[in-house]
Parts: C-alpha cells; structure tokens; sequence
C-alpha cells in the first residue's frame, strides 16, 4: 500500500493538567489514513474523538508519541505548509460576517494566495470546483446569513475542497442536520474519497450511516483504547457492540441497528414472508417483547403477504382458528388478545 497521508506512532493523546498530571484520553495509537479512503472515527460521549481529532489537526500537543503526515512529522511543519495538506470543518458555527458564499469558498484559498492575495485562475478553477462537487454553485450568491444549517455545512465542506488538500478532518460533519441531509453529506464524502482520492477521517455519532458508508471505523472506547476494522468486521467480532451497547440497549446483528428493548422476550413467535414485511414486522414484534423464533415450533404462527399493494397478516394459533388482519395496529391488537 501507498505511504499513508497521516499516520501516529506511539501517540498519546490527552491533558497537562494545572499539577503536572496528564489526563490520558487515548494511548498506544497506531494509526494510518491513506489517500482514496473514508474513516469514520466513533466512540461514546467523552471517549476522545474531539481531542484525538485535534491532536491529529496540530490545534493540540501530543502527550507522546508522534503524527506524521505524508512522512513529515507534524510538529515540524508550518502552519502555512500545513494549510496546504490538511483541512479541517468543525461543528462549531463559524462566523464568517455577511460573505457570500463564493467568497467563504474562495477563503479556502487562503494558503496559496496569502490573506489580501488576487485570485489566479488556478485559484477560480478550484473555487468553481469545489462549488460543483458540493453542489454549492446553486446559491453561490447567497449570504452564509440566509443559508440553512445543511447548506451551510455543505458551504463549509466546499471552502475545504477548495484548500486542495490530501487530508480533510470533520469533526460532527452531519450534527444538526436532517436525515436525508445527514446522508447526502456522508455520500458525498465517500464519493470525495473514492473519485477525488481524498483521505478523509470524520467524527460521528451517526452509527448508522458510519456503518454503511466508511470503509474503516476508528472506534475509541471510554479506556482510552481504539479498535481499527471494517465496519463488518467490527460488527462480526463484536467490538462494534462493546463500544456501545448498555443495559437496555442493545446492537442486533441481523437488523444492523441498535434496539431498545428488553432483551428476554415476553413470547416468541414464528414469522414468515417477504423480507421487507417480515423485517417491518419484527420491529413491531419486538417493541412489544415478542421474539421472532428461528424455527417454525412455536404457538403462534404468522405469515405476511402482500397481493396488488394489500398486505395481509396470517395468525395461525395452534389452539384456535386462523385469522386475517390488514395492519400492524391489527395485529397487535390480535396478538395482545391471543396473550392476555
Ligand atoms: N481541556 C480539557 N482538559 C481536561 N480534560 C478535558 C478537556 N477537554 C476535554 N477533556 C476530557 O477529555 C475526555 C475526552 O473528551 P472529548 O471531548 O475528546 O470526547 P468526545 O469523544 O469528543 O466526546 P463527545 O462525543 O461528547 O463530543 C473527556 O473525559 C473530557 O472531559
């Protein structure tokens, strides 16, 4: 594999506190980013990502250890060099006064053309660039004022497109943001990644979308450790669970998704059907704590169809007659009755 755009050898990364002492927040972190891949760096609130994250950007000293970025050790690099390899979008709202948005773009060009600077075409090409990948070039005109808070993450996400670098660090790229919008900006990332060759590391809380959308999880747990794998993988050895999971609260392998419900069932039942209707079902099952069996030998059985758009449940109860309901809200009723 290529040299990796960033990497940390041995590194610490925490607080000197007032007495000397150090709060160690993550330790023994090895770690590599190269170029074409999207990491998605995880944990629960207070495990460290927001101080590994800054660590990594050069706006925190390292405990021990070191960060090296395209072979150069991070501490070595000027700020202006380092401009032109790393570019970092934070959560906070950046006040960026009453500029357009072509112009908080163009600031991205900051480090090749100094702060009073012309703008080369080189310079403008990217600018437009950047505006067309993000989907940005739209609103162009607009004052950063009158922009949504996705739009504006969109806008932010562009002025570092703009800053030409290898790496881009997130910190909570999607908080604040709807679902569909959460996605759009996760999508575009990974497309950045892949098209563009971008190493791109973000913090999230979006289990979900991390999931389906990095190619390799940074999962920091609250002892300071850091597990490095395909989401996958990490599902499969159980890491992913163990980051996450506390009482009441539970990761479920076959649904790819955490639930929130009790984990020993009330009844268990046998589903069978379409995918999609036995997957929707499930979900109603479980809230109420019935367990869907892996084998057919249960008291109740139930069967979901769908004909011309009308989806039918089946409820075969070994002691009474079938019936038929046409909703979920049916067939909780009916399955309450079967159990009182
Ligand atoms: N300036 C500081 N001095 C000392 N300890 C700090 C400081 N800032 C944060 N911490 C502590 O470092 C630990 C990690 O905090 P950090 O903000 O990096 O976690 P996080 O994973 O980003 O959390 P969240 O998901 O809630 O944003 C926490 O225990 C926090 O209290």
């Amino acid at each position: 594999m290529n040299q990796p755009v960033i990497k940390t050898i041995d590194l610490s990364v925490g607080y000197r506190l007032k007495n000397k002492a150090a709060k160690i927040v993550g330790t023994s972190l090895n770690l590599e980013l190269h170029k074409g891949e999207m990491v998605c760096l995880l944990g629960p609130n207070g495990a460290g990502k927001s101080t590994l994250m800054r660590t990594l950007s050069g706006l925190q000293p390292t405990l021990t250890g070191s960060v090296e970025i395209n072979g150069i050790p991070l501490s070595t690099i000027d700020a202006a060099a380092l401009a032109r390899q790393l570019s970092l979008v934070l959560t906070e709202r950046i006040e960026v006064g009453n500029l357009s948005v072509q112009e908080v773009v163009a600031l991205g060009r900051i480090p090749y053309t100094g702060w009073l600077g012309k703008l080369s075409d080189t310079d403008k090409q990217k600018v437009e660039w950047a505006l067309e990948a993000t989907e940005t070039s739209v609103f162009r005109s607009q004052k950063m004022n009158n922009l949504s808070d996705g739009e504006r993450q969109k806008v932010m996400l562009a002025r570092a497109l703009a800053q030409d670098t290898d790496l881009i660090l997130l910190d909570e790229p999607t908080a604040h943001l709807d679902l569909p919008s959460r996605v759009e900006i996760m999508q575009l990332l990974h497309n950045l990644a892949r098209q563009h060759q971008k190493a791109i590391l973000l913090s999230t809380h979006e289990l979900d979308l991390a999931l389906q959308a990095a190619d390799r999880l940074w999962l920091m747990k609250k002892n300071g450790a850091l597990m490095v794998g395909t989401p996958e993988d990490m599902v499969l050895n159980g890491s992913f669970e163990d980051a996450f999971a506390r009482p009441g609260f539970y990761f479920d392998k076959n649904s790819g998704g955490f639930n929130i419900h009790r984990h020993s069932p009330i009844a268990e039942v046998a589903l069978s059907g379409p995918q999609h209707l036995v997957f929707w079902t499930r979900r109603a099952l479980q809230r109420e704590g019935i367990s869907v069996a892996s084998h057919s030998d249960c008291s109740l059985q139930i069967t979901v169809s769908e004909k011309q758009d009308h989806i039918t449940w089946k409820l075969m109860p070994d002691s009474k007659d079938s019936l038929h309901t046409t909703s979920i809200a049916g067939l909780l009723m009916e399955i309450r009755r079967f159990l009182s």
